[in-house]
């Protein structure tokens, strides 16, 4: 197996009451694809969140490349090699597909400020850098759209994809996608999980949220699963898809939601209400 790149340990976090995330460890390999799956509320995003210092881990310790990220702040961690997209799109609606791409690279591109301020030559150097290098990762992620124009007007497929070409342009070493084929048509989901295969083939570690479990096992070489804030299983699609602990945790989510759905229902038509409960 290859070098660990990101190494979790015993990170919790706590919301008042709520422990979200309870004592999780689990380490990633360089290039390797990594699902981290769970019923809703499980603390998949919370988990996320702490990795990328968005939110302040209550216990444990994130180490990324022998590095000891804990608690440092979102843009320092992102400096050191994490790049993400979030589970609701964050792009520049009025901006061009292209300057969103660009925007995702300024923090690596060496410009000082009387550079910027003056446009140098070395400005336009770096600026004429920046648009080749935006254009690389656009094709690396196939999107064909007209890439001058506002991206709010770009279908939202397209919109996925450069979110992660905007990542990509970071030049990270691990990519986190918080479920990315969220709203993807099947052609859209076949085209992300080709692309993720790309990704990992350039060396970057992919972790991924997921809740489509057909993409899920497709492509992850190991599965994290969480329930309630803790870790519940590890191991290989085959391994976790058929350990009894997983297939309780989602069928016990499942009867906790059709429990608050009778709930609703009965709470909606009241004593004596005509409404069937299906279960
Ligand atoms: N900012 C917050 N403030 C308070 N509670 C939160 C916050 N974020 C998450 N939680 C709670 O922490 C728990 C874990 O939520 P989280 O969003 O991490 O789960 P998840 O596994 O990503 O769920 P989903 O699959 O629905 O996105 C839930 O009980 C949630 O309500």
């Amino acid at each position: 197996m290859s070098k660990v790149l990101l190494d979790v340990r015993d990170m919790a976090v706590q919301f008042g009451g709520v422990r979200a995330v309870d004592g999780l460890t689990f380490r990633v390999h360089e290039g390797e694809v990594l699902s981290v799956i769970g019923p809703n509320g499980a603390g998949k995003t919370s988990a996320f969140n702490c990795i990328t210092g968005f939110y302040k881990p209550s216990a444990g310790s994130v180490t990324f490349g022998g590095v000891r990220v804990t608690g440092r702040r979102p843009a320092v961690i992102a400096a050191s090699g994490i790049a993400r997209t979030f589970q609701n799109l964050r792009l520049f609606g009025d901006l061009t597909v292209l300057d969103n791409v660009r925007a995702g690279m300024h923090v690596r591109i060496r410009q000082n400020f009387l550079d910027a301020m003056l446009h140098t030559p070395r400005y336009w150097r770096g600026e004429d850098a920046a648009t080749a290098e935006a254009h690389r990762w656009l094709d690396f992620v196939g999107m064909e759209h007209d890439r001058t124009a506002p991206i709010r007007n770009l279908p939202y497929g397209e919109q996925r994809r450069v979110e992660i070409a905007r990542a990509l342009a970071r030049e990270p070493r691990m990519l986190l996608l918080d479920e990315p084929a969220a709203g993807l048509n099947h052609g859209e989901k076949a085209r992300l999980l080709d692309l993720m295969r790309r990704i990992a083939g350039l060396g970057i570690a992919v972790v991924l949220i997921e809740h489509d479990m057909g993409l899920v096992m497709e492509v992850s070489e190991r599965i994290v699963v969480l329930s309630h804030g803790k870790e519940i299983a590890e191991g290989t699609p085959a391994a976790v898809r058929s350990d009894p602990a997983v297939i309780e945790a989602y069928l016990g989510a499942e009867d906790e939601e059709a429990h608050v759905e009778a709930e609703r229902i009965a709470a909606e038509t009241g004593p004596g209400g005509t409404t069937e409960v299906q279960r």
